[in-house]
């Protein structure tokens, strides 16, 4: 099936999409964002310096339309999810959002109610516009670079007129391998620094849950959850999380979810492999010390 790849040059994001398009086809081809080589092999690539989707979208459609495109992958990102919509409108094309698994046949499953189900469904017409969620898909290791036509993007319906990039001390939180996420049950915005002593021992960093945010104790920027981010660790510290549904949806695909929380029938302990019933006041400095002695 003819595949659109549309991405920001970056290598993970890429290459996440190439591995998708695997199951559809043998070659993508891509239209690439932002400035540098692009990595890996294509069919035909396109290139623009422009990310804003709403000047993007009348030259892809228009791309789209004249090299009749079957599936087009975006994934889940500002990008992905700004893109996603107008090209399914303008394209008359379904759009199936936060894929996380295909099989043959073109069934694909994606979460939904928060995470709480997996829905199973089958595209039956195409062109259809996917988006995937990050994460779930090993990125194929991009090899060489493919040269480019740029995109033809006249129209600047949005102007950017500044932009700031969120602070992050440390490996940011979608990337981490450990990620140390704190609730309400912390407390207070001071005893943060305890998780955030943890992570720095496993080269980590820390999330919150939105009760934490709500508080004012965390940045929304580190919002875990179904309104927040999707996170994927190797090993998720849940501390005084309650495990809310809304919660879970953040830390689905995340490997090892160890729970500290003084309520031995708090939901967290369902999602947790390891669990401890107490304090976390009394585990954590421990726990960091012990790390730190067997490094
Ligand atoms: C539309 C919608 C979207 C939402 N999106 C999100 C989202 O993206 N992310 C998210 O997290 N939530 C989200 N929520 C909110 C969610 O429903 C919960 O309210 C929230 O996750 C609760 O946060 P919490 O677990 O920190 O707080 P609480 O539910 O208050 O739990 C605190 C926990 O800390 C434990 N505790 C207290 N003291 C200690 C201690 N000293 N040591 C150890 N444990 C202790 C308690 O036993 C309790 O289990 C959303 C809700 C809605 C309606």
């Amino acid at each position: 099936m003819k595949t659109l790849i549309i991405e920001n040059i970056d290598l993970k994001k890429i290459g996440e999409l190439k591995t998708v398009s695997r199951y559809f086809c043998e070659l993508p081809d891509i239209i690439a964002l932002g400035e540098g080589d692009i990595p890996g092999n294509y069919g035909k690539a396109w290139q623009s310096s422009q990310t804003l989707p709403p000047n993007l979208v009348p030259s892809i459609v228009q791309l789209a339309k004249l090299e009749n495109y079957e599936v087009i992958l975006l994934s889940v990102s500002t990008l992905g999810t700004g893109l996603a919509g107008p090209l399914s409108a303008a394209l008359s094309a379904p759009v199936v959002t936060e894929v996380t698994a295909i099989h043959s046949d073109m069934v694909i499953e994606r979460p939904i109610y928060g995470g709480k189900a997996i829905i199973k469904q089958k595209i039956e017409s195409t062109p259809v516009v996917l988006t995937i969620r990050r994460k779930y898909f090993e990125p194929e290791v991009l090899e060489g670079h493919t040269s480019s036509i740029p995109l033809n993007t006249e129209s600047e319906k949005v102007q950017l007129i500044s932009e700031k990039n969120e602070q992050t001390d440390g490996v940011p939180l979608e990337d981490a391998p450990v990620v140390v996420s704190g609730g309400r049950g912390i407390g207070n915005a001071d005893n943060f620094s305890l998780l955030q002593t943890l992570a720095d021992q496993l080269n980590g960093a820390v999330g919150a849950s939105r009760g934490a945010v709500d508080e004012g104790w965390a940045s929304p920027t580190r919002q875990i959850g179904q309104t927040g981010k999707i996170v994927a660790p190797s090993v998720y510290f849940a501390v005084g999380v309650s495990g809310a549904s809304q919660h879970l949806a953040g830390i689905a695909n995340s490997k090892c979810v160890v729970a500290i929380n003084k309520d031995e029938e708090a939901n967290i302990f369902n999602r947790a492999r390891f669990g401890l019933v107490c304090d976390y006041q009394k585990i954590i400095p421990q726990l960091t010390q012990a790390i730190k002695e067997n490094r």
